[in-house]
């Protein structure tokens, strides 16, 4: 992995799906930022490009207002917003047909850019018919990349065929599989939580470690995203991809280097390790919800089933939650505990390691020891690593115990902007560094567990259980847990003091 930022040679960004949620709400205003850091080559070019017949002008004004809209006013310099508007260049082109293509190539070709960057932000249905019109209108230059967004594909069998075409086109090297979890300041810093600090590794197994907790969850309901969401559902949306990496992260053995091919070496023979869920055990470990209507931050909302593009009686879920097992020596009898939803109480992404309790218990006082120390690793927002102790409270007159965190805040510690996620992904992208995208057999690895999941819940015939949308998701989730005498984390009072 490469800490310091190299010089970025000019490139080509060309973004298919350019009019679309993804390109307005993350990309351009990630692209945005690193123009606004110097980091992006005077003579570098953004094209937008989908089917809809639009202007240079009209395209140029439709980031304008996204901008405006995303990127918030404190960050929007005249100069700059200036500047980035001048790079753009929208081509109107079907990805299926042959309408544009050589649009797209005479503006390509007219001043070709040393790096050539393909962002497929489009349904995933398209990747194979965009790779194969890439190479078809020879759009290829060596320094080619492609960008693939997840989810890659519906299942493991449309996974591996969207690889199978887009492996034809390009080189594995430069084919960037992303997950922008992995771009995640707080993700990349559990390789150097784990690896640069000699006090955890000791203890991080199965002898130290009781269990592990990742939540992902989010305030928002489908959105204008129905018709998507729909058809893919929190497994397929959520935790076959961004709750898999952070679990891969957490679990993997040191790699002998930061080489993109030794962390992947690593994340593959985790995900190797997880333990099948099988038919039978879907009812004790997997729960799956559904919210209706409900209030979040006070407010009144409306149910999954009434949303837009919502088809009637889906069963698809908006909440999941697993109990799983890395079957390994590190990890043996070592749960981890994943869940993810939609319009739940709090947008947090956090990890909590659950350590064991000494082995005996000397203290006069502050005796539910039940509580042994942890570390909570907050990915977002209020970015944070806080590690619980027992403490001494101090003052005369006995030995009062309090559990008490040593909090390092990334706002307190590191003054300034954070970068987004996409701002480190799409700049790796350009300098051909994929070490933190995800390699074809880790995709379909993690597709081959979560499709038996998948298939178990659709055997069942059973619907996911409604959960009131504000709420920590169904009560089976709840007994899961409480099955195994543990509770999640944020049940108890006070979990995310002032958060
Ligand atoms: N939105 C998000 O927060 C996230 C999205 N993703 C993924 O990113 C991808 C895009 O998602 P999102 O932006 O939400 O989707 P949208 O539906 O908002 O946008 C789709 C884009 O693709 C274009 N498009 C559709 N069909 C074609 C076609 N045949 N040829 C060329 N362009 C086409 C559309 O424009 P037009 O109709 O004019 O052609 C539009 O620009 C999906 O794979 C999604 O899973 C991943 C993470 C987060
Ligand atoms: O990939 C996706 O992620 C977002 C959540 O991302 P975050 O960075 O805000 O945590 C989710 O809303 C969306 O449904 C999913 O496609």
């Amino acid at each position: 992995m490469n800490f310091s930022q190299p010089i970025i040679e000019p490139f080509d960004y060309i973004v298919f799906g350019g009019t679309g949620d993804l390109a307005k709400r993350k990309l351009l205003p990630a692209l945005y930022h690193r123009d606004l850091d110097g980091q992006l080559p005077e003579t570098s070019r953004i094209i937008g490009s989908a089917r809809a017949e639009m202007t240079r002008k009209a395209f140029q004004t439709l980031v304008q207002k996204s901008l405006e809209e995303f990127v918030g006013p404190d960050a929007l310099d005249k100069t700059v917003l200036k500047r980035f508007l001048d790079r753009l260049y929208f081509i109107s082109c079907d990805a299926t047909a042959a309408r544009g293509w050589p649009d797209l190539a005479k503006l390509l070709n007219h001043e070709p850019r040393a790096i050539r960057v393909f962002y497929l932000a489009t349904s995933p249905e398209l990747y194979g018919t965009i790779a194969d019109n890439i190479h078809a209108h020879k759009l290829q230059t060596p320094e080619t990349r492609i960008v693939l967004e997840k989810p890659i594909g519906h299942d493991l069998a449309s996974a591996r065929e969207i690889n199978d075409r887009v492996g034809a086109v390009f080189e594995e090297r430069n084919i960037f599989r992303i997950d922008h979890y992995l771009g995640k300041e707080t993700v990349q810093n559990l390789l150097v939580l784990r690896f640069a600090n000699s006090l955890f590794e000791p203890v991080w197994n199965h002898n130290g470690i009781d269990h592990v907790q990742i939540t992902v969850s989010e305030t928002v309901g489908v959105e204008e995203r129905g018709g998507y969401y729909d058809h893919t559902g929190a497994m397929r949306d959520m935790i076959q991809n961004h709750l898999m990496q952070l679990l891969c992260l957490v679990a993997i053995e040191p790699p002998s280097t930061l080489d993109r091919e030794a962390v992947r070496d690593e994340k593959i023979k985790v995900l190797k390790s997880l333990a099948p869920i099988t038919q039978n055990e879907i009812s004790t470990k997997t729960v799956r919800g559904q919210y209706r209507a409900g209030a979040i931050n006070g407010g009144p909302v409306k149910a999954y089933a009434d949303e837009k593009d919502i088809v009637p009686g889906s069963t698809t879920e908006t909440f999941a939650a697993l109990k799983v097992e890395v079957k390994n020596w590190r990890w043996a009898g070592v749960p981890f505990y994943l869940r993810s939803g939609k319009r739940l109480p709090e947008k947090v992404s956090e990890i909590v390691i659950q350590f064991k309790p000494v082995p005996y218990w000397i203290f006069p006082t502050g005796s539910d020891h039940a509580q042994p120390n942890r570390l909570v690793i907050r990915v977002q927002p209020n970015e944070h690593i806080r590690l619980h102790l027992w403490t001494k409270e101090p003052g005369p007159g006995g030995l009062r115990l309090r559990n008490a965190p040593l909090n390092l805040s990334f706002a307190e510690t590191f003054k300034g902007h954070l970068p987004d996620a996409y701002e480190r992904l799409l700049m790796d992208v350009v300098r051909g560094n994929a070490t933190l995208f995800m390699r074809r057999d880790e995709v379909e690895a993690a597709w081959e567990w979560t499709e038996s999941i998948l298939d178990a819940w659709k055997n069942s015939g059973e619907r996911p259980k409604l959960y009131t949308a504000g709420t920590w998701g169904p009560s089976e989730a709840i007994a899961m847990i409480v099955r195994d005498n543990r509770t999640w984390f944020d049940e108890q009072a006070g979990d995310f003091p002032g958060d």
